[in-house]
């Protein structure tokens, strides 16, 4: 079976995450072409989920416990209990990947030892409103609780540079190694931007974002694409102060930005738990950064802090 080469697990699993992220993306391209979004609420507060995130999460999480059987894998989504559609899997592992080093501390890492965290859409508010380049497809590798590798897909990316231009691209990162894909820029030094939600807003995030005094508020879809602006050099910081994301939409994301040299918390300062029983959702909030993680630590209100508690 594919995921049976001699490399260590760490790589085998990023290098089958790589591939099966591509395919998720073709799928929520090919689900938005279909027209026929399918959209169902959830049971939280302005939470949906469409035909793309099921068939994305099912292609993911199928191909994988198919390679991997002994892993834990979580997903966002719960199992639709239809037929799976064995055009929707993929079961290759990508070269690039597999030419890497492992890092020594993660070259004997078990079965036992992982939680791989599934988001096959985030972004999904902003999907059905046409905000394709908000969408993000991601997969993260969490050992003893730590987020330390992680694939994001990014399906529409280009998408506005018209016919021709070759949409989509897959990031992919080991802490310890680097990030491959995407590459850390810096943001303009006379001015601070932020980053926050457009869809998932309250009176929280919002204190804690005008605490941060910005010059300038992003406020977009997703959480991978979030930390994609700050590791792209268009945003300072992004800034989540209340409990809406999931450990899915944070482990990829932490784990490319901390192989690049990022940080990534909940509002506090702590480090964000993965182990497999861990609660779902950070309910301390999210602030990432590249650098002055302390100094927004230092703006966070205490009315905020008293409010989204760890
Ligand atoms: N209140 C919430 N309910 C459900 N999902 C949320 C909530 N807040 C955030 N999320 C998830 O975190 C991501 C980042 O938040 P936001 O886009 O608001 O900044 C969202 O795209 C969504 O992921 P998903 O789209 O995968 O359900
Ligand atoms: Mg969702
Ligand atoms: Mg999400
Ligand atoms: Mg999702």
């Amino acid at each position: 079976m594919a995921g049976n080469t001699g490399a260590p697990l760490v790589l085998r699993l990023v290098a089958a995450s790589v591939s099966v992220a591509e395919k998720a993306g073709a799928i929520v391209r090919n689900v938005f072409n279909s027209g026929e979004l399918g959209v169902v609420e959830k049971d939280g507060k302005n939470d949906l989920q469409t035909q793309a995130d099921r068939s994305a999460q099912e292609c993911i999480v199928q191909s994988l416990s198919r390679q991997f059987p002994k892993v834990t894998i979580i997903g966002e989504e719960e199992p639709t209990g239809e037929t799976v559609d064995e055009s929707h899997l993929e079961t290759r592992l990508s070269e690039e990947v597999l030419k890497v080093v492992c890092p020594q501390n993660l070259q004997s890492v078990k079965d036992e030892d992982v939680v791989v965290w599934v988001d096959p859409l985030d972004g999904t508010k902003e999907y059905t409103e046409g905000f394709l380049d908000h969408v993000t497809v991601l997969i993260g590798v969490a050992v003893n609780g730590k987020a330390v590798a992680g694939v994001i897909n990014q399906p529409y990316y280009n998408y506005k540079a018209g016919p021709g231009a070759t949409l989509g691209r897959t990031m992919w990162g080991i802490v310890g190694l680097g990030a491959f894909g995407v590459e850390r820029l810096v943001p303009p030094a006379d001015k601070r931007i932020v980053t926050t939600t457009r869809s998932h807003s309250n009176k929280l995030v919002t204190e804690s974002i005008e605490a941060m005094q910005p010059d300038e508020v992003l406020r977009v879809g997703g959480a991978g694409h979030k930390v994609l602006l700050v590791i792209e050099g268009k945003a300072h910081a992004y800034v989540f102060a209340t409990p809406g994301c999931k450990k899915w939409d944070t482990c990829a994301p932490e784990a490319i930005l901390h192989a690049l040299g990022g940080r990534l918390t909940d509002i506090h300062g702590n480090a964000l738990q993965y182990h497999r029983d861990v609660k779902h959702p950070n309910t301390g909030g999210v602030l990432a950064t590249y650098s002055d993680h302390d100094w927004y630590l230092s703006r966070m209100p205490e009315s905020v802090k008293a409010a989204v508690k760890p």
